[in-house]
């Protein structure tokens, strides 16, 4: 071969292997077993090429290369799918909005055809993410069946409605009597206009402020008006002592008065020059202590006077102090049952049995008396309230309060723990004694017949007791009983479990 054919050879090989070596880089990133190929072939081409080797590897490259494209185009088939069923999906979201459904249908049907390469596919998914940004509004979940002005006036009427019903219960239990709240109640009873609802609303809230007031300030009425009586009796207290004072001065002035006179009458008796002159010096001596004597009687009267009449005053006042001290207590002491009683079953309340726990412990623990404790709820009370309204509820927890309290000893004590729960205490039983006392008061009570709307109707109850043990306290005692309690709930209702003993 001539040198100049031959130069010209090495010349295109050279330009080739720069091509083969650029056209390498272009492709690293498809896959490592690609990349990896393609670092041997440069390999081969650099510095003294091995064009021998470079051919094998070339085939090598070509065939993964055709692999790469079929699986390449594949993916590119499955990506355009997966957004055409996203933007599908998109567009049942929008259903509502035209415009947008526009858009989807544009983007649709360039999704629909060939793609011409990797970059056609990416502008595609460029467009569809920005064709997602733009409409990801139009989309988004609204708020469920959003509630016009008139509907949400007529739920908050609902709403004051009901809580007014419940407070007009509550407080006609205090008031049975009182007229505006019987009206209020009547009015109720057969619906009442926003209008209505809303002063009978500033009533009720009237009557409350009035009462609280009136208590709160009770207490310090009271303490003004002793504070007064007694302000009254020490100011008669300061003038009884003035007078007194007063009166020890007037009397020491007339003793000095009489003694100058007695000085005067002995002087007369020493220096007297004839008797008849000692004679009309003695009768203007006796005149004159006789005249300073009944001037001190009246003084005395007065004072004495002054004296019963402030004594008489004072007397009034503490009298009246007594009297004021007396009704205070007795308000204090119907303030004091009213807040421990519960109203509506006249029972004492959960604050009543939180006091008497301490002194029955107290007596237990010093008196050495035997103390037990049982808690008793009505079975399946809601069902009560369910088929035949809250007012047989209430009647029903009346009955059933008033039967416990009747078959109770007057030494024992039951209060309305809460709902349709109460708590006893029992002095004087053990174990067995209150297993006894439990199951009559069960038994009785399920004898009870009640009647709600023509039905006969079976109320019973389940009753847990214990019996206080060495150093237990009002906790232990209450959890062991409700602990019982909830046995003969779990056991079946209307019966009665203690420590040892279950009984139907
Ligand atoms: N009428 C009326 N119901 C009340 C009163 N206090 C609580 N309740 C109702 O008493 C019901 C108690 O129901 P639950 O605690 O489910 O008990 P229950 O139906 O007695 O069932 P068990 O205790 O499992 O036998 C609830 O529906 C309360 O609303 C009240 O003063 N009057």
């Amino acid at each position: 071969m001539e040198g100049k054919q031959l130069q010209s050879l090495k010349n295109h090989a050279e330009t080739l292997t720069r091509f083969i070596i650029r056209l390498t880089k272009f492709y690293e990133g498809l896959s490592s077993d690609i990349d990896n190929e393609l670092q041997t072939l440069r390999g081969h081409l650099a510095g003294s090429p091995n064009y021998t080797l470079a051919t094998v590897s070339i085939n090598k490259l070509g065939t993964k290369l055709q692999n790469a494209h079929a699986s390449t185009s594949e993916v590119v088939n499955k990506s355009i799918d997966d957004l055409e069923t996203d933007v599908k999906a998109f567009q049942q979201k929008v259903a509502q909005s035209s415009g947008v459904q526009q858009n989807a249908a544009q983007l649709l049907v360039k999704l629909n055809q060939p793609a011409q390469d990797l970059f056609a596919v990416l502008a595609l998914y460029r467009q569809a993410t920005r064709f997602f940004a733009v409409n990801a509004q139009a989309a988004s979940p609204k708020p469920a069946n959003p509630q016009s002005e008139p509907e949400k006036n007529a739920r908050h009427y609902h709403a004051i409605l009901d809580e007014l019903n419940l407070l007009i219960k509550n407080y006609a239990r205090k008031r049975p009597d009182d007229e505006q709240l019987l009206t209020i109640q009547a009015k109720l009873a057969q619906g009442m206009q926003e209008e209505e609802l809303l002063q009978s609303c500033v009533v009720i809230i009237r009557m409350i402020v009035q009462e609280a007031m009136s208590e709160a300030s009770l207490s310090g009425k009271v303490i003004q008006s002793l504070h007064k009586s007694l302000g009254q009796v020490s100011q008669n207290v300061s003038q009884t002592i003035d007078l007194s004072k007063a009166s020890f001065a007037t009397r020491k002035a007339s003793t000095a008065q009489m003694q100058a006179q007695l000085e005067t009458m002995e002087d007369a008796v020493n220096h007297s020059e004839s008797l008849e002159s000692l004679k009309r010096q003695a009768q203007q001596y006796v005149k004159n202590v006789s005249s300073t004597l009944s001037e001190r009687a009246q003084a005395e009267q007065d004072e004495q006077h002054e004296l019963l009449k402030l004594l008489a005053s004072m007397q009034g006042q503490l009298t009246r102090l007594q009297s004021q001290t007396q009704s205070y207590r007795k308000k204090l002491a119907e303030q004091i049952v009213s807040s421990q009683t519960d109203s509506l079953t006249r029972l004492p309340n959960r604050q009543a049995y939180n006091e008497r726990i301490e002194r029955a412990f107290a007596l237990a623990e010093n008196g050495n008396v035997k103390l037990a404790l049982a808690v008793a709820d009505i079975d399946l009370f809601k069902s009560i309230n369910d088929r035949f309204g809250h007012a047989a509820g209430d009647k029903t927890l009346q009955v059933v309060s008033r039967h416990l309290r009747k078959n109770l000893s007057k030494d024992d004590f039951i209060a309305r723990w809460g709902g349709e729960e109460f708590v006893m205490l029992l002095l004087g039983v053990d174990s067995s004694g209150l297993q006894k006392k439990l199951e009559a008061l069960r038994a009785s009570l399920a004898d009870i017949p009640f009647k709600f709307k023509q039905e006969k109707v079976i109320i019973s109850a389940s009753f847990g007791g214990t019996c206080l043990k060495a150093g237990d306290t009002p906790d232990e005692v209450f959890n062991r009983a409700d602990t019982n309690l909830y046995k003969a709930k779990r056991s079946g209702r209307n019966c009665v479990i203690t420590d040892q003993e279950t009984t139907l």
